[in-house]
């Protein structure tokens, strides 16, 4: 990296985003290093999934700065940014092979290979249709669609919802292998705080739509003592 890269991967400044009446956003200011992968933490309601959508280019914040990759998120993000949103956006009359190559043509970046190897890792068979996978197999298959993209960024909003607790370990242990740190940054929310620890670098405890908590991994246990997930119930208990 020369030492006039930019070592951050996003940058918010003073976020705050309110819905209506509704301030889920309440003054936001994080930098995210390049080459991490970011635990997003946080209850039911937090804004987890709005930071997240912000980031996207989805929505915009009420007032404050973002920068992804030094730009401001627009409609043209998605070309540099993958995002995995909360909903489940298949269409179900799509085989699992027609999804992916339906999502593969609008993206310059897609590698197709590394689709067909994620394909046999979470055990998806390529011929069936998308409305009878259950909700875990939907939730792999989103995940291919996210990581098959060769981008800078890539956005996870609750990954694993629906999979479970033997298989999320496995994906997790594939996600760790085949992190390119020198090329891409990992952010992604989620509730299952103790699988998911030994992926991330640093995790980011959100309340009430603030940040309480923004540190490496190691750092808080060494501080806490204890596992994230320990660190969960002190911070949330
Ligand atoms: N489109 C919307 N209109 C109005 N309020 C919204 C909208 N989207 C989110 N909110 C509110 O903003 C707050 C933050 O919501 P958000 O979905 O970002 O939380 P989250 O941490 O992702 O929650 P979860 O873990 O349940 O997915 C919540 O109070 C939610 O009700």
């Amino acid at each position: 990296m020369s030492s006039e890269e930019n070592p951050y991967m996003i940058e918010l400044k003073d976020i705050h985003k309110k819905y209506l009446l509704k301030q889920a956003i309440s003054g936001i200011d994080l930098q995210i290093k390049k080459g991490t992968i970011v635990g997003l933490l946080g209850p039911n309601g937090s804004g987890k999934s709005t930071l997240l959508k912000m980031m996207a280019g989805l929505i915009y914040p009420t007032s404050g700065t973002i920068l992804v990759g030094g730009r401001k998120p627009d409609v043209h993000n998605k070309q540099h940014v993958a995002y995995l949103p909360e909903i489940d956006n298949l269409y179900g009359w799509m085989t699992v092979r027609e999804t992916l190559k339906f999502i593969s043509g609008f993206y310059k970046d897609w590698q197709a290979e590394r689709a067909a190897e994620m394909l046999v890792k979470m055990e998806l068979d390529e011929n069936q249709k998308v409305r009878n996978l259950s909700k875990g197999m939907r939730a792999r298959l989103k995940l291919i669609a996210a990581l098959s993209r060769n981008v800078p960024l890539i956005l996870l909003d609750e990954p694993f919802s629906g999979i479970d607790p033997s298989s999320r370990a496995k994906i997790i242990r594939s996600i760790i292998s085949e992190f390119q740190s020198d090329e891409q940054t990992i952010l992604l929310s989620t509730h299952s705080v103790n699988e998911s620890e030994p992926m991330f670098d640093d995790v980011i405890f959100l309340q009430n739509g603030q940040v309480k908590i923004f540190d490496s991994t190691e750092n808080l246990r060494e501080t806490y003592g204890c596992s994230l997930e320990n660190i969960w119930e002190k911070v949330y208990g």
